[in-house]
């Protein structure tokens, strides 16, 4: 198991930790990104979840009148439907290290697998294998302990939406991997976990694993009938798929690396 933090000595476990948390929205692909950060650690070690490449000035203005010291850029997945952010935060801030799964086949500074924490502070985030949307799709969790954000924080990626998932129709998706992912891996954390998504189009900000437990009108069906919901939904591709997708397995950087 790695772990991959922003302290290289052993930080001060004296010195508590607060979660500064911040969802950020780009609307052509209803994505949220997410900024967290640990404002009581002298450096403000910072964090963003699912960046997109044109709303990038935007969240880099924010961590800067925050006074936060942008760390990891990482994504849940490859995207299909927009271009990451994290190739042009890189190229604008030196330092920034890009983090996705090793399972997603997909250029990073470092890659993670199931288990693994990633650390900014005295705050880490556990790393959660949770396929089926894509083969590689992660949620990452807030952590677990006296010093950690209650109730807990779980970012999963198209894994799991409000009230819905993530399609299954291409990327090596695979609806019955979803469905096991998200009974084994969101829905056995405890009720009061907030579910953040990678994208909403109703509307939603948050829900809880309760509130999906109960509600959510595809996952609270049986394993068949989840099947046969997936392979009905008729849903397009996406507008950017062909675009999105190889420049994401690049970390977003195709036409910056064409163009070095
Ligand atoms: N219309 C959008 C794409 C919409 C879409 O396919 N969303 C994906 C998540 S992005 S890979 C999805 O899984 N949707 C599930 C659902 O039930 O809506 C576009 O053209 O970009
Ligand atoms: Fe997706």
């Amino acid at each position: 198991m790695d772990s991959y933090s922003t302290t290289t000595t052993s930080s001060s476990s004296s010195s508590s930790s607060k979660l500064l948390f911040r969802q950020l929205f780009e609307k052509e692909s209803s994505t949220y990104t997410y900024l967290l950060a640990d404002v009581n650690h002298p450096d403000k070690p910072a964090l963003l979840i699912d960046p997109v490449d044109k709303t990038v000035d935007r969240d880099l203005n924010v961590i800067k009148e925050l006074g936060l010291k942008l760390v990891y850029a990482m994504n849940t997945h490859v995207h299909a439907d927009h271009v990451t952010g994290t190739g042009l935060i890189k190229s604008k801030v030196p330092g920034v290290k890009s983090i996705i799964s090793k399972a997603s086949g997909s250029k990073a500074d470092l890659h993670v697998e199931h288990g693994d924490k990633v650390s900014f502070g005295d705050l880490f985030l556990e790393v959660r294998a949770t396929p089926g949307h894509t083969l590689g799709c992660v949620t990452y969790v807030s952590g677990e302990g006296p010093d950690q954000p209650q109730p807990r924080m779980a970012f999963t990626g198209d894994a799991l939406l409000i009230r819905g998932c993530g399609r299954t129709d291409f990327q090596g998706g695979s609806s019955s991997q979803l469905y096991k992912s998200v009974h084994s891996q969101i829905f056995t954390l405890p009720k009061d976990t907030l579910i953040y998504p990678a994208h909403d189009y109703k509307g939603f900000t948050v829900s809880t694993v309760g509130e999906e437990i109960q509600y959510n009108p595809r996952l609270t069906k049986d394993e068949e009938t989840f099947k046969s919901i997936m392979e009905n939904l008729n849903l397009s591709y996406p507008k950017m798929i062909d675009i999105a997708v190889p420049a994401n397995l690049v970390c977003g950087m195709q036409d910056l690396a064409s163009k070095a």
